[in-house]
């Protein structure tokens, strides 16, 4: 039920959404049917068959269509009064700038990835319109509310990193399944496939004729290029013998490596398929429609089957064939894609083949696409709660009611038994160094380190900027935008390649760089520290960001399996939950909630006692 105050604002109310996939179609309809009158939806995707099980406001005939639009035309259907406008385009785009979000009232996030959401946060701070953000995974979702000068934002606290696996696992002493799968998608997949001007490990063990270990100079005989008088199923056989066969034999002779751990076996297609077994290609007749999938050709039905290791084989030789035969256009440009059937059964195939090699339980493609694509399944009725408490808070927004604004995770709390847990909003980070000026600090080797590094590992990857310029003092070293003169461009092409050091005047020790992102509305400094040596494994970057961090102290480092778009409530507080190994798609922040049941970090409301250590809005 609604008051009358309740009623007025939410008719006044002009309300942005951002996605209009899972939580959206539900938010939409529920904003509708709340009396919601005035609703501008952004959404850049459009409808695929896999959306249609939950994202109800579409049909199979809808299928191609813009889910913006779309979701329009089916909510105007039973509220069609209302004023509903629909962008069918990335939030990210300049259109949608900081003029354009302070026409709204409140921001309604319903995205499934960080990049987006920290932009759309930066806007609505930029702005200083309210955001209410939110996330689903499988049965977790959350909702929390971000109010500049009032609670934290969206990135006061830091998110926990993806999970990584040593280079030297998953090249050498795969032990899991997931590291068969990391080797496939990561590195076999970006080999065969991948841009060839970017850097892969898979050479780490790989020689061209497989008995000297280490030679990646050896240029002239790349294994990997296809030779002129190569079919494509030669082709494909000479790799697998290559990868599976010789590069395990060359790791074989590494003592060492193998006196504590189980030794591999070398497979080669000979050992698996019948003498005299040409993969010709199965016919299949072309037409209009998509590439045929391996497995299809192959009379392989179930994805839930696990495949015996010549089936495997099989589906590795099509695979190859029918990439280099149907898709030669783009091959040299694919980067793993969960949506495309012949990725996917290439990483099955080959994770299997390796698992296989190294004595592990060989996997379906349907467990092999879950890991590999960061799946977990969506829940349409987490969804659904995870909407109807956006409206809720949407509301108290509106009404500036800020005693009552809540965080509401939905999670199996463990000990009590609860399914929602309401959560009073945390103040501000003091050294958020989004919604406050506090510099960061980056260790780098100033001597070895090109700017190019510096902008894209963390500028653009750390800071999610999109349009970054850089100052360093007074002088401009860089910049990026649709507005630049030719002089210019090439300019800054001479300074992505320069060293730090080797500036006229140099980036050193004790030098602060000024960052900022015009869209965006951010500026940070980062002081830079000169430091020699990083630890391979552990900063991998070679560099190392510092100097914004939660505000609790203990830190616990997340390993959960992520695809890098979550958050976390606080680092300090134990882990509810972590999502199945690498089978975690991760849709918004819910996997990473944490509860410390000792400390009762998170204030735990409806009765429950609590001392928080994090600071509350007042
Ligand atoms: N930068 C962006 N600009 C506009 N819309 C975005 C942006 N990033 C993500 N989205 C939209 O957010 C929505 C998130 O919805 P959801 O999490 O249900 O994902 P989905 O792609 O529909 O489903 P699934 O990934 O499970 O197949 C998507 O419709 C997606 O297009
Ligand atoms: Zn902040």
């Amino acid at each position: 039920m609604t008051s009358t105050s309740q009623r007025e604002a939410i008719k006044g109310a002009k309300v942005l959404m951002v996605g209009a996939g899972g939580i959206g179609c539900e938010l939409l309809k529920t904003l509708a049917l709340s009396g919601f009158q005035d609703i501008h939806i952004i959404d850049m995707d459009t409808i695929e068959v896999s959306n249609l099980n939950r994202q109800f406001l579409f049909r199979q005939s809808h299928v191609g269509q813009s889910k913006a639009k779309v979701a329009r035309e089916a909510v105007l259907k039973f509220r069609p009064s209302i004023n509903i406008t629909a962008s069918h385009a990335n939030v990210k785009d300049p259109q949608f700038n900081v003029e354009f979000f302070k026409q709204f009232n409140v921001v309604l996030n319903g995205l499934d990835n960080l990049d987006a959401r920290r932009h759309v946060n930066r806007l609505c701070l930029a702005a200083e319109v309210p955001l209410v953000e939110s996330g689903t995974t499988g049965f977790l979702g959350q909702v929390t509310v971000h109010i500049k000068g009032r609670t934290e934002c969206y990135e006061c606290q830091t998110k926990p990193t993806p999970k990584t696996y040593p280079v030297c696992t998953i090249t050498s002493t795969p032990s899991k399944f997931v590291h068969c799968i990391v080797w496939a998608k990561d590195l076999l997949f970006a080999k065969l496939f991948g841009d060839k001007n970017q850097g892969n490990d898979l050479n780490v063990r790989s020689s061209s004729n497989g008995s000297e270990g280490n030679n990646s100079s050896d240029a002239s005989k790349d294994v990997f290029e296809q030779s002129p008088h190569e079919s494509p199923d030669q082709y494909a056989r000479k790799i697998y013998d290559h990868v599976f066969g010789h590069n395990i034999e060359a790791a074989l002779s590494n003592e060492e490596t193998w006196k504590n751990r189980r030794r591999p076996r070398p497979i080669y297609v000979r050992d698996v398929l019948p003498e005299g077994e040409r993969n010709e290609g199965v016919k299949y007749e072309d037409g209009v429609g998509s590439i045929p999938s391996a497995m299809g050709l192959l009379g392989l039905k179930n994805p839930q089957e696990i495949w015996s290791l010549s089936e495997n084989t099989r589906v590795f030789l099509e695979v190859v064939r029918l990439f280099l035969e149907k898709r030669d256009k783009e091959v040299g440009n694919l980067t793993f894609d969960k949506d495309d059937q012949l990725a996917v059964e290439f990483v099955t195939a080959s994770a299997n083949i390796r698992a296989s090699s190294f004595g592990i339980p060989l996997h379906s493609l349907f467990e092999a696409k879950g890991i590999a694509g960061n799946i977990v399944h969506a829940v349409a009725t987490t969804n659904a709660i995870i909407s109807g408490l956006i409206v809720i808070e949407a509301i108290k927004v509106l009404l500036r009611d800020s005693n009552n604004y809540r965080m509401t995770y939905c999670l199996e709390h463990p000990n009590r038994k609860m399914l929602l847990m309401p959560v009073e909003p945390f103040e501000a980070n003091p050294s958020c160094y989004v919604c406050s000026e506090t510099p960061l600090l980056l260790e780098v080797n100033t001597a070895t380190t090109k700017l190019r590094d510096v902008i894209d590992k963390i500028v653009k990857s750390k800071l999610g900027m999109n349009l970054p310029l850089v100052m360093q003092g007074l002088s401009l070293i860089y910049e990026e935008g649709d507005d630049l003169d030719a002089d210019m461009v090439a300019t800054y092409a001479i300074n992505l390649d320069k060293v730090l050091n080797e500036f006229p005047t140099p980036v050193t020790n004790g030098t602060t760089l000024s960052v900022e992102d015009f869209q965006q509305e951010l500026t940070c400094n980062i002081n830079i520290k000169h430091r020699d040596e990083f630890d391979e494994e552990k900063e991998p970057d070679g560099m190392v960001l510092t100097g914004w961090s939660g505000p609790t102290t203990k830190s616990e480092k997340s390993s959960s399996s992520s695809n890098g778009d979550s958050s976390s409530a606080a680092g300090a507080k134990r882990k509810l939950e972590e999502v199945s190994e690498g089978n975690g798609k991760n849709k918004g922040i819910a996997q990473e909630v944490e509860v410390n049941d000792e400390d009762d970090d998170v204030s735990v409301l409806d009765g429950f006692p609590e001392t928080n250590k994090k600071k509350r809005v007042q």
